[in-house]
């Protein structure tokens, strides 16, 4: 028996910081993030859909998307960004999909999925269990404009992008609180899994 659990948040909740953990440990973790990049190279469909869409403002030298960019537009303007998602979206779900049926093919007893807008995207299906990795709104700010550089209004349009960590909290079949140390996390993520039985 496999167990595949939701591991979400909001924008620099701590989503990376606790999949990192479980890395360690010698789990797998299928990124969404890293998925989504994958799925917009240069050659893939989803990069052709998007240079039509957006045009070669959002291009770089090499013809690599700018994310920067295409992040800066996206970010404040909710048509654009869902016409971004129609396009990634369905890449990245293929792209998971295939990753955790090979890892549950190889027997592995816990499976990961790191994704950002599990609750957005109506993507629960996808795990048996989910767990929030949560910051109220102040340490959510002050991380994510430390992470990125980003001013204070790109940092909050960032984050009100996203359903609100409050109400996400509603939805969670277990909760990390994520505002204290990385130690505290990690203690509160072993104790969840082993009453999951996962590990
Ligand atoms: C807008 C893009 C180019 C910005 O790239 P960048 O390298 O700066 O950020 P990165 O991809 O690492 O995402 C950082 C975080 O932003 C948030 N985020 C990203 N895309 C979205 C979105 N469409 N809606 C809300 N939040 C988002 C997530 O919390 C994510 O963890 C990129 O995020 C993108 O292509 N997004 C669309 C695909 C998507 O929804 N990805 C999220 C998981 S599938
Ligand atoms: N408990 C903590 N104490 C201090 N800093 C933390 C803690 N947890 C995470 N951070 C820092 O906060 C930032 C955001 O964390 P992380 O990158 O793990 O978030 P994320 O949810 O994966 O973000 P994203 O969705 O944007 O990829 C990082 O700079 C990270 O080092």
């Amino acid at each position: 028996m496999s167990l595949t659990i939701g591991l979400t948040g909001g924008i620099a909740s701590g989503k990376s910081t606790v999949s990192a953990i479980l890395i360690e440990k010698g789990i797998t973790v299928i990124d969404a993030d890293v998925e989504s990049r994958l799925a917009v190279e240069k050659g893939e469909e989803a990069y052709q859909e998007i240079t039509r869409h957006f045009g070669d403002r959002i291009l770089l030298e090499d013809d690599s998307i700018d994310r920067g960019k295409l992040g800066s537009i996206i970010f404040h303007d909710e048509k654009e960004r869902m016409k971004l998602n129609s396009i990634v979206h369905p890449a990245v779900r293929k792209r998971m999909i295939a990753k955790k049926e090979k890892a549950i093919r190889n027997d592995e007893k816990l499976v990961i999925l790191d994704i950002p807008l599990l609750f957005e995207s109506k993507l629960t299906f996808m795990a048996d269990k989910t767990l929030l990795v949560y910051v109220n709104e102040d340490t959510q700010l002050q991380r994510l404009m430390a992470r990125n550089q980003l001013s204070r209004e790109e940092a909050i349009a960032r984050i009100r992008s996203q359903m609100p960590l409050k109400d996400k909290k509603a939805l969670a079949d277990a909760v990390i609180d994520n505002n204290g140390s990385i130690e505290d996390t990690e203690k509160q993520l072993w104790d969840i899994l082993k009453k999951w039985n996962a590990i």
